[in-house]
């Protein structure tokens, strides 16, 4: 061979080219190790690997690499890396926060023959931990973002969008399972007389307290939201009429004795009350033909028009239109 030039592969001997391999497994910025996939016994771990979980001795994979861990791991990979045979059956990639350092770790796992012919694993993990903070801090963001979209910044109730947006599912899942749903909107009287005669931050006072009185009266599917300036709706997925306009005078009778204290001074809001239902018990026929099918924006001007009605009327007081 001439003196210069670097001895091709097949002239190395066995243990010069296993400590070449091991040279170059130990020179990489990634964990890789091999486990017998029968005893989970750690056939080898680079130097990557011992400098974060310490020198394998005899130690299975898992109580080496997992904290506390007594005995294989529920996620461990190895059903996954062979087929029904039991033959390797390629790379399964997949990623994973480490029990003992709480680091990420993309995992690139696979089964294969090792020299003496047992079935082992091999895993080659590269810490992904600063693209997966990233990725979580922006999960997080989004929704942040996303639910401060819905919320009505003063009540912090919802807002007309997450009404239209969650009330329109509320209104086709009571289709689908044909079961009532009534519709409330409520309008606090003469609110400007309030604003005018406390103020404006007084008036605000108002609308928080006599919002979570009426968040108070609600069970946990009802839907309740501030549409705009002193104008509510709530939705009530499976109730009827009666309930409905028990509901509605409940709410009534406790905003008209909710004392309101400002500075010193107590006053008392009144409100009115529209309320409709939706009857989808009833099947589609030919005596009541739109029976099944009535949107939440029909629902909601039905309310409306009940809710004009009970102003007109002197306020005060609920009214309701027929079943839709
Ligand atoms: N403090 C406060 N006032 C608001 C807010 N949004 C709307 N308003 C006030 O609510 C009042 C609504 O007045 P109107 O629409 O005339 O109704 P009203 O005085 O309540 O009379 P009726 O509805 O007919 O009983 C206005 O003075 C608005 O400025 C709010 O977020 N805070």
């Amino acid at each position: 061979m001439p003196p210069n030039l670097p001895p091709r592969p097949e002239d190395i001997d066995p243990a010069q080219s296993y400590e070449a391999i091991a040279t170059i497994l130990n020179s990489l910025d990634a964990l890789v190790y091999v486990a017998d996939m029968d005893t989970y016994d750690v056939l080898f771990f680079n130097d990557y690997g011992k400098s974060v979980w310490g020198n394998p001795g005899h130690k299975k994979c898992y109580e080496l690499l997992q904290a506390g861990q007594t005995q294989p791991c529920q996620f461990c990979t190895n059903p996954k890396l062979i087929d029904s045979d039991g033959n390797p059956c390629g790379v399964y990639v997949w990623e994973f926060q480490n029990t003992q350092n709480g680091r990420w770790y993309q995992c690139r796992d696979q089964a294969i023959r090792w020299i003496d012919g047992r079935l082992v694993r091999i895993e080659i993990a590269t810490d992904i931990t600063d693209r997966k903070t990233i990725e979580l801090e922006l999960q997080q963001a989004k929704a942040r973002a996303e639910a401060l979209a819905d919320t009505d910044e003063l009540t912090g109730l919802y807002n007309r969008r997450a009404f239209f947006n969650y009330g329109n599912k509320l209104v086709q899942q009571a289709q689908r399972a044909r079961q009532p749903l009534s519709v409330i909107m409520f309008d606090v009287d003469h609110f400007k007389r309030v604003n005018d005669q406390w103020g404006h931050a007084a008036g605000d006072t108002a609308l928080i307290a006599l919002t979570q009185a009426a968040a108070d009266s609600l069970r946990a599917p009802d839907l309740l939201a501030r549409l705009g300036g002193e104008e509510f709706a709530i939705i009530l997925p499976n109730t009827g009429l009666d309930d409905a306009r028990g509901l509605a005078r409940r709410l009534q009778h406790n905003i008209a004795h909710l004392p309101i204290t400002i500075e010193q001074c107590t006053f008392h809001c009144t409100a009115s009350f529209g309320l409709t239902v939706a009857d989808f018990t009833c099947q589609k026929s030919s005596a009541s033909p739109s029976a099944a099918y009535v949107s939440l924006d029909t629902l909601l001007q039905r309310a409306d028009e009940a809710l004009l009605t009970a102003k007109h009327s002197g306020r005060n007081r609920v009214c309701e239109t027929p079943a839709a």
